[in-house]
């Protein structure tokens, strides 16, 4: 009684410390576990339904598994807060998501215990069967190697391609199925395994998963085809008589047809059962999918009923349901709102979502126009050809996703969509510096992906009014857009924003007639703008303007933009390699040899998790970081004359 006065969780620094803990004391940890998870979400956000539908199954792993001679991958790695707590980082838990505070997906870097680096979806089963057959051509023929991936990055194309490929090299990788129905919305797909937990199935699972079983099947099998002709014929006979079999009790799963030998569904809220279905699969010599049935938000009566809502969520909403009222509407709201009054005039418009509808701001379109949304599961590479197939038989197909997700499809984009030169409309959120989900999912290279893309037109709005005006335009081309724009406020930048979009040309924010031009792209705009009022009080004439276009450039406008500064500045919010600096520079350079040009774009390294704000400032990209470095460029003009230097790549280190 004593000790759960103290309380577990304290006492543990290492799974080691787990294992020692007697069983009877784990349902006390797990409830310590999901309060301790719910404190700090509610302080510092972060990933909350995941998370609590996770902590018995994560207490198994730990007290069967040894990491790190064991390895376990969380698939997205969204749901690692138990597995942090368990691995020597109780300690550091309440810097979680914060800038230099743990990160909120696993990282190699941090622990010993973090086999992989994750936060993109469905690449767990692939690591794992890498770093399996690395540890067993490398002479470790020991240690297990454990994917957990849920249902809805199950519904990621990699995962089949794993699945697919480690059936057949058949080495012995453990797959956790963590299905608990949902996605961030309710899961799509048509990968519906048996998820009752029938008393018979459970049983059977229970009898397939003992070493006598599995010691009888390799004698039986052994046995059939040591007999002289018909062995082997017995030997096919007999396995299909058994996969029959089990086709009565289980639901014959996708599973078991690619080489995995299916156990489950089991209760994942019990550790003792886990435990004991953990210990057996342990000692399997092929490849095992363990289903495991979870109730996401388990444990927290408001994410319980609505997981999608407890995803992710912001700090003080966690508890009480309390969701902050934000007085400015961001960039993701202007879009819905948009999207939903051109969906109104035009009925070929549909809609189409990676498993982000929420995010992407596309739930009123769900609502109201059901049979024009898709939400295709976690599989952008399918959301865009999907796209192509809809533009190509007549549609508008808009594809909300977030900047960083859109990584995974840029061949689907070049082949299926550009080539054919196919009316998509990519609205990528999340692009630029995001926060607290820290490197995997910052939105810093659509521009270099996909700027060299012939017949893209690529924009992006400063301002509240100019989104609007963007997508309209965008609706009207016969070719693939892009449109980014960043997780943040949508400010309004003044009447220039409200001007009609022209093909190829921007539009001056501000225009003093100063001595400096600083030339920016999207949302950036807005510190540059800041930057330029900063400057005039000391006497400094910084004029701005949005170029609206990446591509394509009205190269007259452009230059006749240029002309009359002496110092020109290129602001861009994506990294400085491939991004649009780089190819201003090179346009304007052989036309304006007079014009002292630099380039802030984001340094090329990847960057941690923090507030948009803090990384902003740490890349030099907000307006006194941006105002600062343009100080140093007259200074520099002043002291060694003209000369042309990119700087992003000298961004603050
Ligand atoms: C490639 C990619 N697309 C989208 C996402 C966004 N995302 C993060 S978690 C998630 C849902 C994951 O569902 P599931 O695997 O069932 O885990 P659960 O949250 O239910 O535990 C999505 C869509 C992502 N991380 N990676
Ligand atoms: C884990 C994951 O990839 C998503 O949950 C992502 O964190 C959502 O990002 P937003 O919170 O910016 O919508
Ligand atoms: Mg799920």
């Amino acid at each position: 009684m004593r000790a759960e006065q103290n309380g577990y969780l304290h006492t543990i620094h290492s799974p080691d410390d787990l294992k020692r803990l007697p069983s009877g004391s784990l349902p006390f940890l797990a409830k310590e576990i999901r309060e301790r998870i719910i404190h700090v979400v509610q302080k510092n956000g972060g990933h909350l339904a995941s998370n609590l539908g996770v902590v018995e199954l994560t207490i198994a792993l730990h007290r069967v598994f040894s990491t790190p001679k064991d390895k376990i991958i969380w698939d997205v790695g969204h749901q690692c807060y138990t597995h942090k707590l368990l691995t020597g980082r109780e300690d550091r838990f309440d810097t979680i998501r914060k800038k230099d505070g743990l990160s909120g997906f696993p990282k190699r870097s941090e622990s010993i215990h973090d086999a992989m680096d994750t936060g993109h979806s469905s690449t767990s089963i692939s690591a794992g069967l890498g770093i399996l057959t690395g540890m067993r051509l490398s002479g470790d023929s020991e240690g297990k190697v454990v994917a957990v991936i849920g249902d809805g990055a199950m519904t990621g194309g990699m995962a089949f391609e794993a699945l697919n490929h480690a059936g057949d090299l058949a080495k012995d990788l453990i797959v956790i199925f963590n299905d608990n129905n949902w996605s961030i919305s309710p899961n799509v797909g048509g990968l519906s395994v048996n998820s009752n937990l029938s008393k018979l199935s459970a049983l059977v699972s229970k009898l397939t998963t003992t070493r006598f079983y599995q010691s009888l099947r390799k004698y039986i099998d052994r046995g059939l085809r040591g007999i002289p002709f018909l062995g082997y014929k017995l030997y096919e006979l007999f396995i299909r008589f058994k996969k029959a079999l089990k086709a009565v009790v289980f639901k014959e799963t996708i599973f078991s047809e690619l080489g995995f030998e299916y156990v489950g569904p089991i209760d994942g809220h019990s550790i003792s059962r886990l435990t004991e279905v953990f210990e057996a699969v342990r000692h399997l010599h092929k490849p095992v999918i363990v289903h495991v049935i979870t109730q996401k938000g388990r444990g927290h009566s408001l994410a319980e009923v609505n997981p999608t809502a407890y995803h992710g969520v912001s700090p003080m909403v966690a508890v009480d349901g309390k969701i902050e009222r934000k007085s400015v509407m961001t960039f993701t709201e202007v879009f819905a709102e948009s999207l939903m009054r051109e969906a109104e005039q035009r009925s070929e418009i549909v809609s189409i979502t990676a498993a982000m509808s929420e995010g992407t701001g596309l739930s009123a379109f769900r609502e109201t126009y059901p049979d024009r949304f898709f939400d295709v599961g976690i599989s952008e590479q399918h959301a865009v050809t999907f796209a192509a197939g809809l533009a190509a038989s007549g549609m508008r197909p808009v594809v909300a996703i977030y900047s960083t997700f859109m990584q995974r499809a840029v061949d689907q984009v070049i082949h299926d969509v550009a080539l054919p030169s196919l009316p998509v409309l990519f609205c990528l959120d999340r692009s630029g510096l995001v926060g607290a989900d820290g490197e995997t999912h910052q939105g810093l290279y659509d521009l270099s992906l996909f700027l060299s893309v012939p017949g893209m037109t690529l924009l992006a709005p400063a301002g509240k009014e100019e989104l609007p005006h963007m997508l309209a335009y965008a609706l009207t081309l016969d070719g693939p857009c892009m449109i980014r724009y960043p997780k943040d406020a949508c400010l309004p930048l003044g009447e220039a924003c409200s001007r009609p979009i022209e093909k190829g040309r921007g539009v001056f924010l501000r225009e003093e007639g100063g001595d400096v031009l600083i030339l920016s792209y999207g949302a950036i705009c807005a510190q540059c703008v800041g930057a330029a009022d900063l400057l005039e009080r000391e006497g400094v004439g910084a004029d701005v303007c949005n170029i609206r276009f990446a591509k394509p450039i009205d190269e007259e406008w452009l230059l006749d933009s240029c002309s009359g500064y002496r110092t020109l500045i290129i602001v861009e919010e994506a990294s400085a390699i491939g991004g649009i600096g780089e190819y201003l520079i090179a346009l304007i350079s052989r036309y304006h040899t007079d014009i002292d040009l630099f380039h802030f774009g984001v340094p090329d390294r990847f960057l941690p998790h923090a507030s948009r704000k803090e990384l902003l400032t740490s890349v030099g990209l907000d307006a006194e970081a941006i105002a600062g470095r343009v100080r140093l460029c007259l200074a520099e003009r002043e002291t060694f004359g003209s000369k042309s230097e990119s700087w992003g790549y000298r961004g603050k280190e």
